[in-house]
């Protein structure tokens, strides 16, 4: 039941919604003359999968380089845990928790899947190249427990008959899995998707959206997505934000959304004013 409750509330298939962990208080983004984002504000519960949809140019993108903190608004303010994020650096951003993919892959071609994966786990290392000259045990260490990781995400993931393989010779689907895999093993506390079934055709959209739906049952993963497609989201996420023209126009969960007259309009092109 969705109750509007700071603590938070049970879904109705059992998994626990918590209290807010990400807040975006009126929000604008400006290009130029270009408003991306416009006074939009929204927050994102702890543990929930949550999707931030909308037609073509609607400033989805730009709204999650917000999030990711790429971009920094020019309006508004972005709380994490309660207290006001101030502008950070992507690597500053990845240390608080946060991981990402991204729309058109960023993968190491050349590279196998494991090492492209263990890749996820540069922001946590903390023994740097000196470390590792004079203090060999922990180095040692923390590459034995990076690599426990990989592999445990890589078996989660189903990804294990094609770990030596190079990513460049991988097709479409598996290279965004291998992708989800490199932000998972980062531990996120909350993962940001890059319209995560984009390019993708029925079947593998099908397991993505297992997929998406397992790392959030099972490390219990906050999720926030954005996706052009509103059929492939609505059985995975928890609550919608719907984005059109840099202006939210619609915010809650699937069912509420999909009988959203002006998401209805917005999807079918149908002009306001
Ligand atoms: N770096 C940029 N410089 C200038 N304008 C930009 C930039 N990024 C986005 N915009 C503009 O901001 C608006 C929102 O774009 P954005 O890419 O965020 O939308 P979107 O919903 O992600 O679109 P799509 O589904 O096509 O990827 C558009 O008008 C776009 O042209």
């Amino acid at each position: 039941m969705l109750d509007d409750t700071s603590d938070g509330y049970i879904t109705t298939d059992g998994r626990r919604i918590g209290g807010v962990l990400m807040e975006m208080r009126n929000i604008t983004l400006r290009f130029g003359g270009v408003v991306a984002i416009k006074d939009i504000s929204f927050d994102i519960r702890e543990g929930e999968i949550r999707a931030i949809i909308g037609p073509n140019g609607a400033g989805k993108s730009s709204m999650l380089n917000v999030i990711s903190g790429f971009y920094h608004p020019q309006e508004g303010e972005v709380l994490f845990e309660g207290k006001p994020r101030p502008p950070m650096k992507p690597y500053q951003v990845a240390r608080q928790g946060i991981a990402r993919t991204f729309q058109n892959i960023a993968l190491f071609n050349g590279m196998s899947v494991l090492d492209n994966v263990m890749t996820g786990r540069l922001t946590k290392m903390n023994a740097g190249l000196l470390a590792q000259g004079l203090w060999y045990g922990k180095a040692e260490r923390e590459e034995t427990e990076n690599r426990i990781k990989a592999e445990r995400v890589i078996d989660f993931l189903e990804i294990q008959h094609i770990r030596k393989t190079p990513v460049g010779r991988l097709p479409y689907g598996l290279k965004k899995r291998v992708e989800l895999a490199r932000a998972l093993v980062a531990e996120p506390r909350l993962l940001l998707l890059d319209e995560p079934m984009a390019g993708m055709n029925v079947e593998e959209k099908e397991d993505m959206s297992r997929f998406i739906l397992d790392v959030n049952d099972e490390f219990g993963t906050t999720i926030a997505l954005i996706e052009h497609d509103m059929g492939v989201v609505m059985d995975l996420s928890d609550r919608v934000v719907v984005m059109d023209y840099g202006k939210k126009i619609g915010d809650g969960p699937p069912d509420e959304v999909r009988a959203n007259q002006d998401v209805i309009d917005a999807y079918l092109g149908v002009a306001h004013d």
